[in-house]
């Protein structure tokens, strides 16, 4: 039997994919459940209602939400849904995603999102997060987390004139 997804990525148009593939690498290589979907604030708002309404009940623990230019889509989920959201602000093509970067990280207080880094370090980090807050409740994570830290620190130490 499938078993349930604990993390959402979603993103506000088909066009953030390239940056959110990111993400859901990650998932994926830590054998995480996810679901993916496109929704939108501004163009699908009674679908982003309905997911956000729907995410605690259906067993979420952790949304990832990467938006561009302005942003609404992780501060609305938010304010629709206790699950955590981490937003991914997309490099936008007019202001090189510091309107995302904004739109994301200036909520107002009483409507957390964690706010990434712009772009693809960021919808990796995101990944990341995801798996370090379910790994609070999973032995195994943890020590999956603890092993890719130790291989990232070897990989970081590997010289440009090594063959
Ligand atoms: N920021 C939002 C929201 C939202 O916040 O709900 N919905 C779409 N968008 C963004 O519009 C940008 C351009 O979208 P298109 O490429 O489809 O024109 C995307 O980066 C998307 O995240």
């Amino acid at each position: 039997m499938r078993q349930k997804p604990l993390v959402g990525l979603i993103m506000g148009s088909r066009s953030d994919w390239e940056t959110m593939k990111h993400a859901a690498e990650i998932l994926e290589n830590f054998n995480i459940q996810y679901e993916k979907k496109i929704v939108s604030a501004h163009r699908t708002p009674d679908l982003l209602y309905q997911y956000a309404e729907s995410a605690e009940e259906r067993g979420l623990k952790v949304i990832i939400a990467g938006a561009g230019g302005a942003a609404h889509l992780p501060g609305m989920v938010a304010a629709k849904t206790i699950v955590p959201v981490l937003g991914v602000p997309i490099k936008s093509a007019a202001l090189n995603g510091l309107d995302s970067l904004l739109s994301i990280a200036q909520m107002p207080g009483g409507i957390p999102v964690g706010t990434l880094a712009i772009g693809k370090a960021g919808a990796k980090n995101a990944g990341l997060l995801a798996v370090s807050i379910l790994a609070n409740n999973d032995v195994s994570l943890k020590e999956r987390i603890h092993h890719f830290r130790k291989v990232q620190a070897k990989e970081a130490l590997v010289e440009p004139w090594e063959n």
